[in-house]
């Protein structure tokens, strides 16, 4: 592709995303998307170095301290060199020990120079290796110890914050777009596993929901890509005003979440989390702990953006509307909605057919997103009628029990479906709120 044809392309998109997102400081929008966008460049250019020499980019000023970074091989963030100077940005720098470490209130002395940081390597315990060396059958078994704990709590300590702090970007403006960087070389880590770690993966990870839409080789990639962690008890996973590194499935153990110090949420098998400041490229949002000895699997920011990123965000801002005008759903918080619409799917009915049948068993519970249905029961016949906004299906998901009832489509039926594992774990207090409309007991 011609220089030329490069910076139209880039035009292009920065007046689709303008005219998507219509900002109101224009400078500064354009300044962001630019910014962002070489960010995402030098740090794309870094995993394919070569590429980078071939190109004649001098991808990083020759200091003494990026010398010493790059010979210790580790790799470095490329960061957006306005964030830390943005006018509109509220700055808080968290105590630094670390000698390379940039407050994020210093001015930057050149392009590049205050934009780099070596990424610090997870203190975490890691039992698959991204050198793809084969692991022993007992390297997944390692047990926890303090060591690891104390290690993760000293690194956390040292991280500052500086990638659009404060500020949530859209997910579009943000996103890693292959097409613009033409021949694509970027390649996921593949980790090994013991066979011992593969059926773990399979028996947990891969059924959440969150890899459930994936092609087959998309989800391969997601396997191989993950890195399984422990965190022992007390362990601090991720520290709120961090930035992301990685996006985290549970498979075993409960894990806390605390904003500004005040506990806003728990999560246990199953579940995930990470993925705001990943989506959004800002702060984390909140510190997570492990409340109790937890085994995670992580997936590097890269590889979440690259194949989980659309989904999610589509997913999220899909459904985000319209879960927030059900009665039902009014005691969960908007991240609450934002984690429960991850889990929802659509399906589509015509009129006559049945979407649940009585006597069946039910492996989902429904919202109508639009159209009309009937609730039958034989004997009794037509027994309510549901439009849009309304739920079914709860009772067999409750408890445990064949449907009660038919739900029949009376008009082009959309519905929003929620699996019984989601149902369970994410409507929180709603399900109270079900048990006590139970229509069967009124
Ligand atoms: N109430 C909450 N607000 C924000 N983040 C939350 C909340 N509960 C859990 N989290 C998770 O905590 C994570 C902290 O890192 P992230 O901001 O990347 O993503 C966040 C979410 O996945
Ligand atoms: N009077 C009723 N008796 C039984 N089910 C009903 C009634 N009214 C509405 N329903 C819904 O119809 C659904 C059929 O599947 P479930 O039994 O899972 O859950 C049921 C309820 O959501």
């Amino acid at each position: 592709m011609s220089n030329f044809q490069q910076y139209k392309l880039e035009l292009e998109e920065l007046d689709r995303q303008f005219k998507t997102q219509n900002p109101t400081d224009v400078l500064q929008f354009c300044y962001n998307y630019f910014g962002n966008r070489l960010q995402q460049q030098r740090q794309y250019l870094w995993s394919q170095k070569q590429k980078a020499d071939t190109l004649g980019l001098t991808l990083f000023p020759s200091t003494d301290e990026i010398a010493r970074d790059v010979q210790r091989k580790s790799v470095p963030q490329f960061k957006n060199t306005l964030s830390d100077n943005d006018p509109h940005t509220k700055h808080q720098t968290l105590e630094s020990e670390d000698p390379h470490a940039i407050s994020s209130g210093e001015p930057s002395a050149g392009l590049f120079k205050t934009s780099f940081e070596s990424s610090q390597a997870s203190p975490f315990h890691t039992s698959a290796s991204s050198s793809g060396a084969a692991l022993s059958p007992t390297d997944g078994a390692q047990p926890f110890n303090s060591t690891n704990y104390s290690g993760f709590a000293a690194s956390a300590a040292k991280s500052t914050m500086r990638i659009n702090a404060n500020r949530r970007t859209s997910v579009s403006a943000e996103a890693l777009n292959p097409e613009t960087f033409g021949e694509d070389g970027w390649k996921p880590p593949v980790h090994q596993f013991t066979s011992e770690q593969l059926q773990r993966l399979n028996a947990s990870v891969v059924k959440n929901f969150l890899f459930s839409q994936l092609d087959e080789d998309s989800l391969k990639t997601i396997i191989f890509a993950l890195e399984e962690k422990r965190a022992p008890q007390g362990t601090e996973i991720i520290r709120q005003g961090d930035e992301g590194d990685f996006f985290y499935v549970v498979e075993k153990g409960t894990v806390d979440f605390f904003v500004n110090g005040q506990k806003v949420n728990s999560s246990g098998p199953g579940s995930s989390f990470g993925e705001l400041a990943l989506m959004y490229n800002s702060p984390r949002a909140a510190t997570a702990v492990a409340q109790t000895d937890c085994i995670l699997w992580a997936l590097d920011r890269m590889t979440f953006r690259r194949i989980l990123l659309e989904g999610t965000s589509k997913k999220r801002s899909m459904y985000e509307n319209f879960l927030k005008e059900i009665p039902l759903l009014k005691s969960l918080s908007s991240y609450e909605r934002s984690k429960l619409a991850d889990a929802l799917n659509s399906e589509f009915y015509s009129v006559g057919q049945n979407v649940v049948t009585e006597g069946e068993a039910g492996e989902n519970f429904y919202f109508i997103e639009s159209g009309t249905a009937d609730v039958i029961k034989s004997g009794e016949g037509v027994v309510s009628k549901l439009n849009k906004g309304d739920y079914f299906g709860e009772l067999a998901l409750l408890y445990d029990s064949p449907r009660q009832a038919t739900v029949k489509a009376t008009s082009p039926l959309k519905v929003v479906t929620l699996g019984k594992s989601g149902f369970q774990r994410l409507l929180g207090p709603a399900v109270d709120v079900l048990k006590l409309q139970d229509p069967t007991k009124h």
